[in-house]
């Protein structure tokens, strides 16, 4: 008989939001998100990008970067980079340019900021005092500073200086799930813990012109935008003033063997270079049925894939990081999932492109919101995945407070 999370509820939780042995599980307890004043549509950017690169000549290049466009699912994305920086910076669209610094340069002031823009709305709904932040975990790809982001954003913030850093560099897009991994483990074993989880990514440390015989450059382009998320997590919330949205029941991370050259990217001179390989889709289709069944066995959630078609994965709200439209379509095929269930990420893939590792934070924020739509009703459980270099698959078993 088939099992689904939607009929069975977890042996081992209890409502409070701990495991019914004595151990609390963490909680987001709120959520800001954030991205540039400046934006371009998708159907604007290709004319865009190859103007302001000078490679109007590439029609061939431009035809296949509007076939992208056109498939991509993206209505428009945030930049912090603009015509007139690009004015000023020709060098970004060559990367045989030594361009590295300038791109550090401009990310050192603008990544702490845009995280400080979306740090602040978390803690305005936390509703407790900057100064109760006890841990600060920030990730991001745009940077490789000492004195980093980390110390930036806790001064924009007024952070206690005895706040407790963490700085992940380059994790890819499975950066901001891993701090939320981090987060989680911190608040649970840390008494009274308060952690703030920041991301900010920006395009323009990656940013190149378009060039033959590298496609994923165009990929890279036509789907990459700029945002930033935080949230605050912690354990026992103090009611009524903290507001649990979900709790994090477990965060596991599985490395797919084999995968190493699916993403890469290095620092270079002439900025970020960073690949993907055609087969992500079909790869992340492939290997997301046992990464969240292993994530969920622990906790008695079982799934049995073999009845209706797998329709036992609709018990189950998702939030999947929406890395291209190809990433989202082949998830909802292999797991067999209802129209709907993955309209959160689809919305911001829509409004905001892929953000890297800040998405996360947006798809959660879109499925607090969304009680009454089809991605959220009924479903007391789900689940946060996200992919990255690695691969990596870091998986999140989420329980909504209000569902
Ligand atoms: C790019 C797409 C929107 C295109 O849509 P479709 O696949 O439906 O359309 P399509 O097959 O006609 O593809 C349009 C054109 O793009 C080309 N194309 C597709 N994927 C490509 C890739 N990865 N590299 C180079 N070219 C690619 C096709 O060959 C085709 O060329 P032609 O038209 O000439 O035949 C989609 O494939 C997509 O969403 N791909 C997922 C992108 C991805 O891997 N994202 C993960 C980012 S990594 C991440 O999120 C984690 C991290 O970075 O850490």
């Amino acid at each position: 008989m088939a099992t689904t999370a939607a009929s069975r509820r977890p042996a081992v939780a209890s409502a409070g939001g701990g495991d019914g042995h004595g151990h609390r599980h963490a909680a987001v307890l709120a959520i800001g998100t954030a991205n540039p004043a400046s934006w371009v549509t998708q159907e604007e950017y290709v004319d865009w990008y190859f103007r302001v690169t000078n490679n109007e000549h590439l029609a061939d290049l431009k035809a296949k970067m509007k076939r992208i466009c056109d498939k991509s699912g993206i209505k428009k994305r945030h930049f912090h980079l603009t015509e007139e920086m690009l004015a000023d910076h020709p060098d970004f669209a060559d990367r045989a340019q030594p361009s590295l610094d300038a791109r550090l340069d401009v990310a050192a002031a603008a990544v702490p900021e845009l995280a400080a823009a979306a740090a602040r709305k978390a803690i305005v709904e936390w509703g407790r005092p900057a100064g109760d932040i006890t841990h600060l975990v920030v990730t991001t790809n745009s940077g490789g500073h000492v004195v980093g982001a980390d110390v930036r954003l806790a001064r924009l913030l007024g952070l206690r200086p005895t706040v407790r850093r963490t700085l992940l560099y380059l994790g890819g897009c499975s950066a901001g799930s891993g701090a939320l991994r981090l987060a989680k483990d911190l608040a649970e074993n840390a008494p009274g813990a308060r952690v703030l989880v920041a991301c900010a990514e920006l395009n323009l440390i990656a940013f190149r012109g378009p060039e033959d015989g590298c496609l994923d450059t165009l990929i890279l382009q036509g789907i990459f935008g700029d945002g930033a998320g935080a949230a605050v997590v912690g354990a026992d919330p103090v009611v009524p003033v903290e507001r649990p949205i979900f709790y994090m029941a477990s965060a596991s991370q599985t490395t797919i063997p084999g995968t190493e050259h699916a993403i890469t990217g290095q620092l270079r001179k002439g900025g970020l270079d960073y690949h993907i390989a055609h087969e992500m889709p079909s790869l992340v289709g492939e290997h997301i049925a046992h990464c969240v069944a292993d994530a969920l066995a622990p906790l008695g959630i079982g799934i049995d894939v073999d009845v209706d078609g797998g329709g036992g994965w609709n018990g189950l709200f998702w939030a999947v990081h929406p890395g291209g439209r190809a990433i989202l379509d082949s998830v909802e095929a292999r797991l067999a999932l209802a129209p709907g269930k993955l309209a959160a990420s689809r919305r911001v893939l829509g409004e905001f492109g892929n953000m890297a590792g800040a998405t996360v934070f947006f798809v959660l924020d879109e499925l607090r919101c969304a009680r009454g739509e089809g991605e959220r009703r009924g479903c007391e459980w789900g689940v946060a995945v996200a992919f990255g270099p690695g691969v990596t698959v870091e998986t999140m078993v989420l329980r909504a407070v209000h569902f």
